[in-house]
């Protein structure tokens, strides 16, 4: 499964000159507001024409502008999903999924019943909208989606109209869609925490170009393709290993190593990505004594870069790199140089749009 995505669109006030891959799983298009998302969704559905461009999901080609292909919206098998639900108010949750099914192409693709299974609205279906919260419009507008037997999801920044409760809400949903429907997303946010908890693959726009793209853990540690670079850090996929009910505390094993953290509300053998972000990593060159942070991580430093006061360090942790940001003065003081042997020290993670009691920073 691949997404090719090469498109250029000049607009008075406003040039868009975009390329790039994505493969299976969620690609988030990330940035800042009027770099240019929206306006990439609206090209892959073919709501608006770029000047120049080729777009090709899955071998099938949507728009090649230099052989005059040009697909029209309801022929590309495109599901969008945006910030408000957009349900037909005077019919049920049920009439509304089958709505979804009358623009369905071709046949197979997931049953209503197995589609409400997989987002939680088995139990609503005889209800109308109104009587809905928001996040469970949102799911009815993704199954409605779904039932159209899309070859690619688009969402255009599903939860910004939520509250942090219904965000908690529906992201777990907006995993297993990615997980196990088999369908690949293409996800506008501009939140830092979703784009780490859900993207395999994250693009980052900036004035209409491509600032920069890989995978979701490489992409999160670059402090220059952050809007906000105190945001940046590592995303690491662990996994709960076991909780401590006397001690309070989960243990989560990844590519770093081992980390503890208070308790989760969460079942062993659930992955979840756990960013740490720079500002939270300490460095020591030797083993700490007399620590209250329990989190400490055996490395080797891989990569330094000064940035203004700060000094941004890069230490390979087993399988994962880890970002540290220290003052320049500290950095020195340490003598840190690539290959120095280091301990990083995690003293909080962000438990991204609310994994954790309450979601938000989690002191470890
Ligand atoms: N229909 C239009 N006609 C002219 N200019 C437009 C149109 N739609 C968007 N723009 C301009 O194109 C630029 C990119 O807008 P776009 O909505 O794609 O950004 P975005 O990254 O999605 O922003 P946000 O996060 O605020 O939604 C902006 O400068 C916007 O003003």
């Amino acid at each position: 499964m691949t997404i090719e995505i090469d498109v250029a669109l000049h607009r008075r006030t406003f040039a868009l000159e975009v390329a790039f891959t994505a493969g299976a799983g969620l690609t988030a298009l990330f940035g800042r507001s009027g770099s240019g998302k929206t306006t990439v969704i609206d090209l892959i559905a073919g709501l608006s024409h770029p000047q120049r461009g080729r777009i090709v999901i899955d071998g099938t080609v949507l728009l090649d502008t230099a052989q005059g292909v040009r697909m029209p919206v309801h022929r590309r098998r495109i599901g969008c999903v945006f910030q408000e639900a957009r349900l037909l108010p005077h019919l049920s949750v049920r009439q509304n999924l089958r709505f979804g099914r009358l623009f369905a192409r071709g046949s197979g693709g997931p049953s209503l019943d197995a589609v409400a299974d997989l987002l939680g609205i088995a139990p609503l279906l005889e209800r109308r909208p109104a009587g809905l919260s928001g996040g469970e419009r949102q799911r009815v507008a993704i199954g409605r989606a779904l039932l159209a037997r899309p070859r690619l999801l688009l969402m255009d920044e599903p939860l910004s109209a939520l509250d942090e409760a219904r965000k908690r809400e529906i992201l777990p949903y907006i995993e297993r869609l990615r997980d196990e429907a088999g369908l690949p997303i293409v996800y506008v946010s501009h939140s830092v925490a979703e784009v780490a908890r859900l993207a395999s693959t994250v693009v980052v726009l900036d004035g209409g170009r491509v600032a920069g793209q890989g995978p979701v853990d490489a992409v999160m540690r670059r402090a220059d393709l952050i809007p906000d670079a105190a945001e940046a850090g590592s995303v690491l996929a662990m996994t709960v290993a076991g909780h401590d009910d006397t001690a309070g505390l989960t243990r989560l094993t990844g590519p770093a190593g081992p980390l503890s953290v208070p308790l989760l509300a969460l079942p062993v053998g659930r992955r979840l990505n756990l960013r740490l972000p720079a500002r939270d990593v300490l460095l020591a060159t030797e083993a700490p004594q007399g620590l209250s942070a329990r989190n400490v991580l055996p490395g080797r430093v891989v990569g330094l870069r000064e940035e203004g006061a700060a000094c941004l360090v890069e230490v390979a942790c087993g399988a994962a790199i880890l970002l540290a940001r220290l003052t320049r003065a500290s950095a020195r003081d340490l003598g840190l140089t690539e290959g120095s042997p280091v301990h990083a020290i995690v003293k909080s993670v962000a438990l991204d749009a609310g994994l954790g009691p309450g979601g938000g920073r989690l002191e470890i």
